[in-house]
């Protein structure tokens, strides 16, 4: 690997419009230090990607977006995650309330062993939703969302086991958006697909945008270049750099991060 200055910096900030920022937050697993004190603010109704060499950091950053990273036990998360002039990183914040309002698609479709219907509609059920026609309603229009519709809208009561791996993708993406979250994380959601179920879910992407802050880690460039607004470069634990996507993948400032999105490390 060349000789790179990894204390070279150059991001990005928004003065306004910020759907949510960090402000020096660090992860650690026990005394391992993950996430080394990352400040950055994400674009209201943009999609904005991480990219970076594998094990640089980006899956934690993104679990700590929405508290995900509570579920390790080894797991500490420093420093603030304003949303909505709250830190949601604090204490006393409800969990379950920052995560239906900041909704986390995964890398691999984890649908429920359970109908297409009951995917949406069972946890809704749980929250205290009786009536058939309201359950009807948050079905349909979340199917329609994931542009998914049109393929079940026969076959709702077909386990969710039964359909295919980008179906069930866009399932749970269905299933994110029945509770109206304002900001989606996506975990590599297309690497587990084919080129067709990917361009899809991509063009979904692109839909949803118009209603949501959309955050992606993705290992693919072509994807990164093609679907977000912008673009951050993470290498162990921090952002080197942070830029519009086109500036990223085109006239980057730094040399770590050109030779990165060129293919020539990482
Ligand atoms: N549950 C965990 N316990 C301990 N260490 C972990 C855990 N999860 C991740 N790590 C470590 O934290 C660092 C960052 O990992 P992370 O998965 O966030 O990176 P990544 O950039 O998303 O990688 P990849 O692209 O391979 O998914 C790595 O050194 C990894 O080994």
């Amino acid at each position: 690997m060349a000789d790179y200055n990894w204390n070279e910096r150059h991001l990005i900030n928004f003065e306004n419009n910020n759907a949510l920022y960090t402000n020096d937050l660090h992860v650690f697993y026990g005394t391992k230090e993950a996430i080394n004190g990352i400040d950055m603010q994400f674009q209201k109704n943009k999609i904005t990607a991480l990219i970076g060499p594998s094990g640089c950091g980006k899956s934690t950053y993104l679990r700590s977006l929405n508290r995900m990273n509570d579920t390790i036990d080894t797991a500490r998360v420093t420093g603030e995650i304003m949303y909505e002039g709250v830190d949601i990183n604090a204490k006393n914040v409800n969990v379950y309330e920052v995560r239906r309002r900041i909704g986390m698609v995964f890398q691999r479709p984890n649908p429920f062993a359970k109908s297409i219907y009951e995917n949406i509609a069972f946890p809704h059920r749980q929250a205290g939703i009786r009536k058939k026609a309201e359950l009807d309603e948050i079905v349909e229009t979340s199917l329609k969302q994931a542009a998914l519709w049109d393929q079940v809208k026969d076959e709702l009561q077909r386990s969710a086991l039964a359909i295919s791996g980008g179906q069930a993708q866009r399932l749970c993406i269905a299933r994110a958006l029945s509770v109206k979250p304002d900001i989606i994380l996506m975990d590599e959601p297309a690497s587990a697909l084919d080129p067709i179920s990917t361009m899809q879910i991509e063009e979904t992407m692109q839909e949803l945008k118009k209603d949501y802050s959309i955050i992606i880690v993705t290992h693919n460039m072509q994807q990164a270049s093609r679907i977000s607004d912008y673009t951050a470069f993470f290498y162990t634990g921090d952002v080197i750099e942070y830029d519009e996507t086109l500036k990223i993948f085109t006239n980057p400032t730094c040399k770590s991060t050109e030779d990165y999105v060129s293919g020539r490390f990482g």
